[in-house]
C-alpha cells in the first residue's frame, strides 16, 4: 500500500507486505492452525485493499506549528507505542480520508473546538452518512454546543460531542446505511456506542457467505451475540421465526429499529448476556425480560453465534451442541479453534471461509457451519 506512514504506524502491523503478500501469510497460518479439522476445502474472502474502514479512532496530538503557535494533529501509535502524528490514513473510506484534513482544519482555528479535545471517532456508511464523535477532557457548555452546531452544517456531518459523563447528541445519534445482499436492498441504522463490523464490502460478502452456505429451513433459527441485527436480518428469510439475544441495550434498540425498517416480523430480539440465555431455555433461571416471550414454542434447528474475542463460554459451547446446525462467525481463530475442538464431537465442518475483514493485521475473520453428525 502507498502508505507514508507505512511501517511506522502500529494500526497496520503487516506493513512490510503487499495485499496478497498478507493475504496468503494468514491463510497458511489459519491452515496450519486448523489441519487437526477435517475441513473440505477453505474460501477466501477478499477485502479492498485501500479504504475499506468504515470506522476508525484518531487521537489528537498537540504540537506547535512551524511559528511556534500550538496547533493539533491526528495520531496513532507507533512501534514502540509513541505517538505518531499523521495527516491521512490509507485504510479508512474515501469519505472519512477525505473528511479529515478538512476537519482538522477547521478545529485548529476554532479555540472552543480545539480546547482539551483528545480524540476523534468516524462511523461512516457506504451512502455516504457520516457521524463524528469528539472526546474531551471537559465540561461541555452552551458556547461549545454553538460551535459544534456551525462545524455541523458547514460539514454536512452528524457530531456527537463526549467528556466525561456527558454525551452531547448535536442532531442524530445514528447512520443510515443500505447493504445490498444478494442483489436485494437492506436498511439499517448504526447507533454511536453499538458494535458495527468494520469492513462492509467484507461485512456484505460474509453475509452472502452464510446465505449461500445455509438452506431454507421449515424451522427456527437462534442467535446469539446478534448486535444490531447484521446477520439476523438477512439471515430471517431463511427461517420459520428467530430468537436472536444479545448484551448491549444499544445494539438492541438498533436491531429493533432495523427490523421495522425492512418490515421483518418473525424475529424476536432479547437483551440478555449468552450466559443468562443458556440459564433461560435450560429453566434454570426466570427473567423478567422474557415475560412476553414462551421458549418452548420455538422449534429450533440452526443456532448462529459470532461473540467477541474470547469466544463460547463453556455453557453456550454445551448448548451449541444441541442444534443440527452451527453456523459459527469468528474474529478470533485461537479461541474459534478451542471451540472447535468441542464442537466436532457431535458436528462435522461442512463450510470453512476466511473473511479478509482487518486487512494488513495479524487479524482475520472466519465463518464456520457444521452440521450434527
Ligand atoms: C463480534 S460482535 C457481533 C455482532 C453482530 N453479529 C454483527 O455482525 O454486527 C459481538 C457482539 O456480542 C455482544 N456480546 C459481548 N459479550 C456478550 C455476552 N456475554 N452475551 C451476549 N452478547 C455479548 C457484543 O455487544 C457485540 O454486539
Amino acid at each position: 500500500m502507498d502508505c507514508k506512514y507505512f511501517g511506522k504506524c502500529a494500526s497496520c502491523t503487516l506493513y512490510d507486505k503487499t495485499y496478497e503478500e498478507q493475504l496468503e501469510y494468514k491463510k497458511q497460518r489459519e491452515k496450519n492452525r486448523f489441519s487437526d479439522f477435517e475441513i473440505p476445502n477453505i474460501e477466501i474472502i477478499k477485502s479492498e485493499e485501500k479504504h475499506f474502514r468504515t470506522r476508525a479512532e484518531f487521537r489528537i496530538w498537540k504540537n506547535f506549528d512551524d511559528e511556534n503557535n500550538p496547533t493539533i494533529s491526528y495520531a496513532m501509535n507507533d512501534f514502540n507505542k509513541n505517538s505518531l502524528e499523521i495527516d491521512s490514513c490509507q485504510i479508512v473510506s474515501e469519505s472519512i480520508f477525505n473528511l479529515m484534513p478538512k476537519l482538522l482544519e477547521r478545529i485548529k482555528n476554532n479555540e472552543e473546538l480545539k480546547f482539551k479535545l483528545f480524540a476523534v471517532e468516524f462511523l461512516n456508511s457506504t451512502i455516504d452518512d457520516m457521524l463524528v464523535t469528539l472526546i474531551y477532557h471537559k465540561k461541555l457548555e452552551e458556547s461549545w454546543l454553538q460551535e459544534a452546531k456551525e462545524l455541523e452544517k458547514e460539514l454536512n456531518i452528524k457530531i456527537i460531542g463526549r467528556s466525561r459523563k456527558q454525551k452531547e447528541v448535536l442532531s442524530e445519534d445514528f447512520i443510515n446505511e443500505t447493504l445490498i445482499i444478494q442483489d436485494k436492498p437492506f436498511y439499517f441504522q448504526y447507533k454511536e456506542g453499538g458494535f458495527t463490523q468494520p469492513n462492509t464490502n467484507v461485512n456484505v460478502k460474509m453475509i452472502e457467505w452464510v446465505l449461500r452456505n445455509i438452506e431454507k429451513s421449515e424451522k427456527d433459527l437462534c442467535e446469539l451475540y446478534c448486535g444490531g441485527g447484521n446477520f439476523t436480518i438477512p439471515l430471517s428469510q431463511k427461517f420459520n421465526k428467530v430468537l436472536a439475544t444479545e448484551i448491549s441495550k444499544t445494539s438492541i434498540k438498533s436491531a429493533l429499529t432495523n427490523c421495522s425498517l425492512n418490515n421483518i416480523s418473525n424475529i424476536d430480539f432479547i437483551r440478555m448476556s449468552a450466559e443468562e440465555f443458556v440459564e433461560a431455555l435450560e429453566s434454570k433461571r426466570e427473567f423478567r425480560r422474557l415475560k412476553d416471550i414462551d421458549l418452548k414454542m420455538y422449534n429450533f434447528d440452526t443456532i448462529f453465534v459470532d461473540p467477541p474475542r474470547a469466544g463460547l463460554d463453556d455453557t453456550t459451547r454445551a448448548l451449541s451442541k444441541q442444534f443440527e446446525t452451527i453456523i459459527y462467525i469468528s474474529c478470533n481463530p485461537e479461541t474459534l479453534h478451542r471451540d472447535l475442538k468441542e464442537l466436532t464431537k457431535t458436528h462435522k465442518i461442512i463450510n470453512y471461509a476466511l473473511f479478509d475483514q482487518f486487512s494488513y493485521t495479524e487479524h482475520i475473520e472466519s465463518g464456520v457451519i457444521l452440521n450434527k453428525i
